[in-house]
């Protein structure tokens, strides 16, 4: 029986203190745990290129914090909004986020408004994990075995999580009995971060390489891979970390489930199919070197994607805090997400 913990919530990885925004420096996890004081909009942009801060949910929440403290200083917002924008490509939370702020100051918000809105998009998060909790756990049986994928957890939201979030939803409801986080190469969100929050937790996992998953699968002690999301498009197609379409691939093979488990703010029903969503391409070094240390002769080169698309007939199914879509399709996420 693995260790049920109550509170998971502990985790505040983005904090709001008024007249700054703290971020818990998750480059220098599990090292370290430092934080750094954003005092700009400019300095949250920067932090969420650099993945100070990173996780679809968390960017969006650090974006809007952004945008209320370029209020509190005067700036011009539109160039705010576009710069903020631009930091990242992929994780739509960004722009819902954004977007947001942005109706609120078209409305005329002032300064107490804006952050009133920050603080319900960050409120609001945390509401729809504890709610995929529930749900994504509900659908896994018991001494069920689970693997996930980068980090998913309070790191990459609100707190308590999202994929990770059913699975400390599941452990604690007795149903899950092994946990396998995979490392995530190359930015190892997955052996930083993931056995990180896991640890503190009280949740024994076990790390596996990359190239161990489907070895995992076909040894049969997996019944569910359990993935979060950045881009949900309108026919189920899911954008997330890199690798998450080589697991969906191994897992239809051995028969093991599917599982992505996002909030209705990573659902982006204006992007029709996965092929249409910007992959992140980020600086190779990150592939060339672990940890400082160059680890690939000098002269070599690199491609470094950070983002994959899975189809969603790879998926068994997708948790949001709206509902369950099972063997996901257009017709399915638009009985979810109707048009407006
Ligand atoms: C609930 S986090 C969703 C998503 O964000 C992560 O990407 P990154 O670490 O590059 O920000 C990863 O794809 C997670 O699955």
């Amino acid at each position: 029986m693995m260790t049920a913990i109550a509170d998971h919530d502990s985790i505040r990885a983005v904090q709001w203190c008024g007249d700054c925004l703290r971020l818990l420096d998750q480059r220098r996890l599990p090292a370290e745990e430092s934080w750094l004081e954003c005092r700009s909009a400019q300095h949250v942009r920067d932090a969420i290129a650099d993945l100070v801060v990173r996780g679809a949910p968390a960017i969006g929440i650090a974006a809007a914090w952004g945008v209320v403290l370029a209020a509190q200083a005067g700036e011009d917002m539109p160039s705010v909004l576009r710069d903020l924008r631009a930091a990242r490509p992929t994780a739509v939370n960004l722009m819902w986020a954004l977007d947001r702020m942005g109706t609120c100051i078209e409305a005329g918000a002032d300064v107490q408004a804006l952050t009133r809105e920050a603080q319900a998009i960050q409120d609001e998060d945390m509401a729809a994990n504890h709610r995929m909790g529930k749900l994504g756990s509900a659908l896994i049986d018991r001494s069920s075995g689970v693997l996930t994928h980068c980090n998913t957890g309070s790191l990459a939201t609100s707190g308590f999580g999202t994929a990770l979030g059913v699975i400390r939803a599941g452990v604690a409801a007795g149903r899950i009995e092994r946990v396998f986080a995979g490392e995530t190469r190359p930015w190892l969100q997955g052996a930083r971060l993931t056995m990180w929050e896991l640890v503190r937790d009280g949740i024994p996992a076990k790390l596996i390489a990359d190239s161990a998953a489907a070895h995992l699968m076909r040894g049969g002690q997996v019944q569910w891979v359990i993935i979060g999301a950045d881009r949900i498009a309108a026919n189920g197609d899911v954008a997330n970390k890199i690798g998450s379409y080589a697991l969906a691939i191994a897992a239809r093979h051995h028969g093991v489930k599917f599982m992505v488990v996002a909030p209705s703010t990573t659902v982006d029903m204006a992007t029709a199919r996965g092929e249409d969503i910007e992959i992140e391409l980020r600086d190779p070094k990150e592939l060339l070197a672990i940890a400082g240390v160059r680890t690939v002769v000098d002269g070599a080169s690199a491609w470094n994607p950070v983002f994959d698309v899975t189809p969603a007939s790879l998926i068994d199914a997708i948790v949001t805090e709206c509902g369950v879509i099972e063997r996901p399709d257009t017709e399915g996420m638009r009985a979810m997400f109707p048009a407006p």
